[in-house]
């Protein structure tokens, strides 16, 4: 197990070739602190044309998915830290919320698919950071969406309306603008039917199941295919993204790894 972030209420691990980003503050919900921010400004800055620390991490630990989960029996984030933002001066926040955005940002950008694990509430800036992740997966039917922003006067500020219409084409932006103004809440079903949430497992155990196979059939990729296909992410135009795809199937179509591959699938068939 390797540590990027080895924090109490925040840490960022290596481990069997996942990225787990945890959040772990039982005494505040995990609320996202000032302190937690500031470490997310700084794993995700680039300078020089150089990768983030995140994204170095994530490729020198050959880690082939992240995993945003909490450690917090009963909750997954309640967002924002209200104490925090209540005591200090606008000086000391001023990078608060920005820093927050790009690790949001950053969870859905770099070579690893991302995913969300919920087995409690979110609420506020908590549900934003559940959906800077490509998925989301429920464990049991206790998590639910708390669009809490507006009762404090603001709106979303780390991405989430943004990100409520990638993720779910049909909530136009008008619908995503009165959903947050009516704070509006999604309980596990809504999530479901919505696409939000992508799957729900009944124990932790069958969901740690399943993202084990997930590695393991990806694992199985040659690196190249990995690449390849993780790239498609840069790409925007469907014209420029189809002749992508035509060129990387031609690119490796009945080419060695192709062949061997089909030999070995043929021979394992004919020895049972
Ligand atoms: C752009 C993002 C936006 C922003 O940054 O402005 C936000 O995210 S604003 C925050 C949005 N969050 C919320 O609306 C949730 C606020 N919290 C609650 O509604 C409740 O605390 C709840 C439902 C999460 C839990 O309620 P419960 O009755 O089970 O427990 P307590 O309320 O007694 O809370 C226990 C303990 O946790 C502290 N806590 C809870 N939420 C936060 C928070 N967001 N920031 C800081 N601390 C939080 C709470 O103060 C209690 O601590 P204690 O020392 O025991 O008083």
């Amino acid at each position: 197990m390797i540590k990027l972030v080895d924090g109490e209420e925040f840490s960022i691990i290596a481990k069997n070739n996942i990225c787990f980003v945890t959040l772990n503050s039982a005494t505040t919900k995990n609320a996202i602190s000032l302190r937690m921010s500031s470490i997310m400004q700084s794993i995700t800055i680039e300078e020089n044309g150089n990768p983030s620390l995140f994204e170095k991490f994530i490729n020198e630990q050959n880690c082939l998915l992240i995993v945003v989960k909490s450690d917090v029996e009963g909750i997954f984030s309640s967002g924002g830290n209200l104490s925090e933002l209540e005591k200090n001066e606008p000086e000391a926040c001023k990078y608060y919320s920005s820093s927050i955005k790009a690790f949001c940002k950053l969870l859905h950008s770099t070579n690893a698919p991302s995913v969300t694990l919920l087995s409690g509430p979110s609420f506020g800036g908590g549900v934003e950071f559940a959906l800077a992740t490509d998925y989301r997966w429920g464990i049991g039917k206790s998590y639910d969406f708390h669009f809490t922003q507006t009762k404090f006067g603001i709106p979303t500020g780390w991405g989430g309306m943004l990100r409520l219409t990638e993720l779910c084409p049909q909530l136009s932006p008008r619908k995503v603008s009165s959903i947050i103004l009516g704070k509006l809440k999604f309980d596990n079903s809504q999530l479901l039917n919505l696409g939000l949430v992508d799957k729900e497992f009944n124990t932790k155990k069958a969901c740690q199941t399943a993202l084990d196979e997930w590695v393991h059939h990806i694992l199985d990729c040659p690196k190249y295919l990995i690449e390849e296909l993780m790239n498609r992410k840069n790409i925007e135009n469907l014209t420029d993204l189809e002749e992508y795809d035509t060129h990387i199937f031609n690119k490796y179509f009945l080419k060695d790894e192709h062949k061997i591959r089909i030999h070995k699938f043929l021979s394992s068939k004919k020895k049972k």
